[in-house]
């Protein structure tokens, strides 16, 4: 398989690749090894012009076609998705550093679940009839206009997906500008909309960092964001977009907790624990990093963990038998090293892992701490890496203020056999997404989102369709019109 993986321009605007070499430059870093797989450049200000200009272009001639129209697109468009899943999962194996194994069942598909379910409803989206004695209203179901999407590293295809699939449903067209770190696969995701017949402008990729994504918000002719990223990153956003009364969805992080109770089944609890903590080598925004476990099963719990990490294969992420891979830059591998020290300072308990690996690429062992109390950092900040804390608890009471007790509130899981236990958790939790006895499943079917810090607004299922749209009301007088004089 060739390393190579430069596309043929860096911008995808109009229905066409699009470049501008005046823009910075933008390597692309395959994680596994530190080797350049394309070079590309930021978006200029010309650039950023000619995208909405084209996404402002194109709206209203999409909004005024069918939904069935529209979700034909969509669905075909999730049909070329899943026909070419391997060439677009070795894809983001490069962009990324995920192992393939992962990547084959989690991107590009989930991508495709969402074209299909939202090109599914398209033609069902409208308003409602609501009688007033003789007179009547109606509402229309209006698209928002043009939108911007931002993406963060983790789950570039999923992200540009999960956004353009709703926004495109309800009529509006989009600017997505995907994470600095990981500009491929939106762009594939751009072309195969307009090989499916979007028309030119409905979704255009613009490339680059921060400040590209800050003069895509701060333009007038931008109804609504949505950014899938940091809390300090969705504060500066929603901020800017709140000077133009901008629509918002804001996909943030978290610190979730999971809670394994005494009657709970234990291998269940671990492998919960092993996909909401070491999955894409720990990226994931709402993984269940704060694992609290009932002192009565707290030794069984990690030394049927400390066996299963045994499991982990380490190696080349392009190789199916890997399962565990780097993270997605140097950076960030800094970053999780200085908490896994953090770790170690404050007392934590090491079980496992805690080491950069001995090889190339940016390979962070999987991690876990026992010993974590609330107030230790590891306990408290977003790591976003393989570290998984174990604190323990003795009463449901303790263990649901403890969980709670954090800024963000993405998700929370439980595990339990005592239903009513479970149920009364899972209504405790300040958490947009709850897991009885499961953990990190997020088909597109269902709400997601966080509360507190960790966002606002829902992605996926029909939620998301409030967030792409407006209602306009219309009453319509039957009678005569009453007045005081
Ligand atoms: N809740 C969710 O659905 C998810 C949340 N995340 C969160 O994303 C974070 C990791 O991703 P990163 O890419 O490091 O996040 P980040 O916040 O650094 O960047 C996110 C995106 O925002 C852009 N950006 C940065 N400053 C901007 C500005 N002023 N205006 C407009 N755009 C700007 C970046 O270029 C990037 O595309 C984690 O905190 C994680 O929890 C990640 C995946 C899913």
């Amino acid at each position: 398989m060739t390393r190579n993986a430069q596309p043929k321009a860096s911008h995808f605007i109009n229905g066409r690749y699009v470049e501008d070499t005046d823009g910075d430059a933008l390597t692309c870093i395959y994680p596994a090894t530190g080797e350049e797989v394309a070079r590309l450049h930021k978006g200029t200000p010309a650039i950023v012009e000619q995208a909405l200009a084209a996404a402002q272009a194109a709206q209203a001639e999409w909004a005024a076609m069918t939904g069935t129209e529209r979700g034909r697109i969509l669905r075909r468009a999730a049909d070329i998705i899943r026909e070419r899943n391997r060439d677009l999962s070795e894809l983001e194996t490069l962009d990324t550093g995920k192992p393939l194994q992962e990547t084959l069942v989690a991107d590009a598909t989930s991508g495709a679940d969402a074209l299909e379910y939202f090109g599914g409803i398209a033609a069902s989206l409208g308003g409602e009839h609501i009688q007033l004695g003789g007179d009547w209203a109606y509402t229309i179901r209006e698209p928002l206009g043009v939108c911007v999407g931002i993406g963060a590293w983790n789950y570039p295809t999923q992200i540009a997906c999960w956004k353009a699939a709703p926004a495109l449903a309800c009529g509006n067209t989009m600017v997505f500008k995907p994470s600095e770190e990981t500009p491929l696969c939106a762009l594939k995701v751009a072309e195969i909309l307009v090989e499916a017949g979007a028309p030119p402008g409905v979704f255009n990729v613009v490339q680059g960092a921060g400040e590209v994504g800050a003069s895509l918000v701060g333009d007038e002719r931008v109804a609504k964001v949505s950014l899938t990223g940091s809390v300090p990153t969705g504060r500066r956003v929603y901020a800017a977009a709140a000077e133009g009364m901008k629509h918002v969805t804001m996909e943030l992080g978290g610190k979730s907790p999971m809670l394994v109770f005494e009657d709970a089944d234990i291998d269940d609890a671990v492998s919960a624990a092993i996909n909401g903590n070491f999955y894409s080598s720990g990226q994931i925004c709402s993984n269940g990093t704060r694992v609290f476990v009932h002192k009565d099963v707290l030794e069984p719990f990690l030394s049927k963990m400390a066996e299963r990490l045994k499991g982990a294969v380490m190696g080349d992420p392009l190789d199916e038998a890997t399962n565990f891979g780097p993270m997605v830059s140097e950076r960030q591998m800094q970053i999780v090293l200085g908490y896994i020290d953090k770790g170690k300072a404050e007392g934590a308990r090491l079980i496992s892992g805690g080491n950069r690996a001995d090889r190339d690429g940016w390979f962070v062992e999987p991690t876990v701490f026992a010993d974590v109390t609330d107030d230790m950092t590891i306990a408290r900040e977003e790591i976003f890496g393989p570290v998984l804390s174990v604190l323990s608890f003795e009463t449901e009471d303790e263990a649901l203020k403890r969980a709670n007790a954090t800024p963000y509130g993405l998700s929370a899981g439980v595990f339990t056999k005592d239903l009513a236990r479970a149920h009364r958790v899972a209504a405790g939790f300040r958490a947009g997404t709850c897991w009885i006895n499961q953990y990190n499943l997020t088909p597109v079917e269902v709400p997601f989102g966080g509360v507190k810090m960790s966002g606002v607004g829902r992605e996926n299922a029909k939620a998301a369709v409030e967030h792409y749209s407006q209602l306009k009301t219309v009453y319509v007088g039957m009678g005569p019109v009453e007045a005081p004089f």
